[in-house]
């Protein structure tokens, strides 16, 4: 049996293995792509596009249904399985363009490189090969090199188990068949406060939100926080602060939920659905790690350097990129370190890895959007910030959107440099918003590199001008007149005096 033999090998085809791949045709490579599941990973099912998608739908019907805006719509009517079928259509769209594209690269050339789709599940037999095992068949391939880019699955909980059908998690979304008419989701990070957000938008179903601690989105300052918790409640969620899971009792007709609460009350609900949304863990079991030597660290990761490598740059053949990474779990993050690998191993590499100015964009009602340090970051690090804020209760634009819930907040550094060091939006067009700002950081910006730019009217964006403004007394709306609207705050660490 005669073995194929590939520069590079990428497990896994979700946002760090495809643009691996995709960056390594670029230096006339021949890739091997082996994919145990969906083409794309969660970048594209049960993930990123498709919830993305099934928000963009559930805003479309939340504003269709509003009665604030002038209109009032009769006869709306929304089912499950025709969302399900638009968000399905929108992931196989994206699906057929990654198919298009392997097929394009196919065939051996001389000009370009070419790519291999494997569908099965890989592991290392040795540093140099990879055993593929699918339904039908096994084979093995070797490689110089390999990215290990597997990704990560929902975190399970301890004693609750998903069923997939009335106890589910992210990936178990698709599987409903009608909206719930009750539902809980344990967990109030992202996908628990995302999957709120589009549940409630439908307005088909009553969405708990259990949250153990006393903040939503807990890594964030407790303004975004309660600016997501309020925006959630005002849409009929129901926050569980402080309460955590004892059990869930699968009843015939119901689940019964029982909370207990941080204060030492419980409390019993009835739901039809309940959704796991506690985190995601690594995809590194089964794929031979022990045969190459590679062990992960506490936390279950693979201990990447600034090279992605796993070990010593120079003579190691295996890296890894994404959610296996222990970075950031983001689809940019995943991208931009498989780019990063291939460009390593191939090419010349002009900067490091810079993880400072990746951004997260919060798909809520509205969305929230973050970038660079945030208060409690700059407390951790010691780092002495000043901040503003500026409501979107102000800007011209919102106010015609007639969406003015929202804010623009941005920290710059507190020690004469006036370095940009992060920002949050929420509201309208938060995602765009935040762009500008992700570039100065990654130039290592300050105020004055900013202070030129002009932003056209009326756009949202000028809450960002207007934001950097306050930090110089030079807004044209004062913080005097609106102190509920504008706000210029700063912080020193605690100077430590020695005893003497
Ligand atoms: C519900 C949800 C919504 C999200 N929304 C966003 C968002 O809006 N923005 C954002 O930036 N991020 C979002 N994310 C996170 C983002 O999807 C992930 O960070 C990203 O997909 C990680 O990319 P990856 O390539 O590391 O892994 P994945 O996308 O998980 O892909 C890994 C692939 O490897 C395959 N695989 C696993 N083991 C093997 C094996 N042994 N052999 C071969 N193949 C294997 C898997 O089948 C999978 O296809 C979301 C995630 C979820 C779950
Ligand atoms: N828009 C986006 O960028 C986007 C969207 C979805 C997911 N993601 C990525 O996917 C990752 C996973 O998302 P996630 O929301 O599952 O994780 P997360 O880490 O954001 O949130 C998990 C939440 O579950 C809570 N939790 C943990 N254990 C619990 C328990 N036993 N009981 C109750 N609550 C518990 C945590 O306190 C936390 O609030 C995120 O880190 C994010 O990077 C990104």
């Amino acid at each position: 049996m005669s073995i194929e033999k590939y520069d590079l090998v990428v497990l896994g085809s979700g946002p760090a293995g495809f643009s691996a791949a995709m960056r390594a045709i670029d230096f006339k490579k021949s890739v091997c792509i082996i994919e145990a599941n969906h083409l794309g990973g969660a970048g594209i099912m049960n993930g990123a596009l498709t919830s993305k998608a099934m928000w963009e739908l559930s805003r479309d019907f939340s504003i269709a249904s509003s009665v604030t805006r002038g209109y009032r719509a009769s006869g709306l009517n929304v089912e499950y399985d025709k969302v399900q079928k638009t968000v399905i259509q929108a992931a196989k769209q994206k699906q057929l363009q990654m198919l298009s594209q392997i097929e394009t690269y196919s065939k051996a050339s001389e000009n370009s490189g070419n790519i291999t789709l494997k569908y099965g599940w890989g592991k290392f037999l040795d540093s140099n090969t990879v055993e593929i095992i699918s339904h039908d068949k096994i084979e093995q391939v070797k490689g110089d090199n390999f990215i290990i880019a597997t990704g990560s699955r929902p975190r399970p909980m301890p004693d609750v188990e998903v069923d997939n059908e009335r106890i589910i998690d992210s990936d178990g979304i698709m599987n409903l068949k009608e909206f719930p008419e009750r539902m809980i989701i344990i967990g109030s990070g992202i996908i628990g406060c995302e999957y709120a957000t589009i549940f409630s938008n439908y307005n088909q179903t009553e969405v708990h939100l259990l949250d153990r601690q006393h903040k939503v989105i807990p890594y964030e300052d407790d303004d975004v926080s309660d600016f997501v918790s309020k925006g959630l409640e005002k849409n009929g969620v129901i926050i569980h602060h402080t309460a955590n899971l004892r059990t869930i009792r699968k009843r015939s007709d119901c689940l019964e939920v029982v909370l207990d609460y941080q204060d030492g009350h419980s409390k019993v609900i009835e739901v039809d659905v309940a959704v796991v949304a506690v985190g995601r863990i690594p995809n590194l079991d089964n794929l031979g790690l022990e045969n190459v030597n590679i062990k992960t660290t506490e936390r279950g990761y693979l201990d990447i350097n600034e090279a992605c490598a796993i070990d010593n740059f120079k003579s190691c053949n295996i890296f890894a990129a994404g959610d296996v990474s222990g970075h950031a779990q983001l689809y940019s993050v995943g991208e931009l370190q498989g780019r990063f690998i291939v460009e390593a191993l191939y090419g010349n590499l002009e900067f490091p890895l810079d993880y400072s100015n990746m951004s997260t964009l919060m798909f809520f009602k509205p969305a929230v959007a973050a970038v660079g340090l945030n208060e409690k970051a700059c407390k951790s690090q010691n780092i002495p910030y000043k901040v503003a804020t500026y409501s979107n209760s102000l800007i011209n634009r919102a106010i015609a959107m007639r969406a003015s819930d929202g804010f623009v907040k941005i920290i710059v550094s507190d020690d004469g440099e006036n370095r940009i060091l992060g920002m949050r939006a929420a509201g309208p067009q938060a995602s765009t918003l935040i762009t500008s700002i992700a570039y100065q950081i990654s130039q290592k910006g300050t105020l004055k590199d900013i202070r030129k730019n002009v932003h056209p009217h009326p756009s949202i964006s000028e809450g960002v001008q207007e934001c950097l403004r306050v930090f110089e007394g030079k807004s044209i709306y004062k913080p005097q007149a609106f102190p509920d609207f504008i706000k210029l705050e700063s912080w020193h660490p605690e100077v430590v005096k020695e005893n003497s």
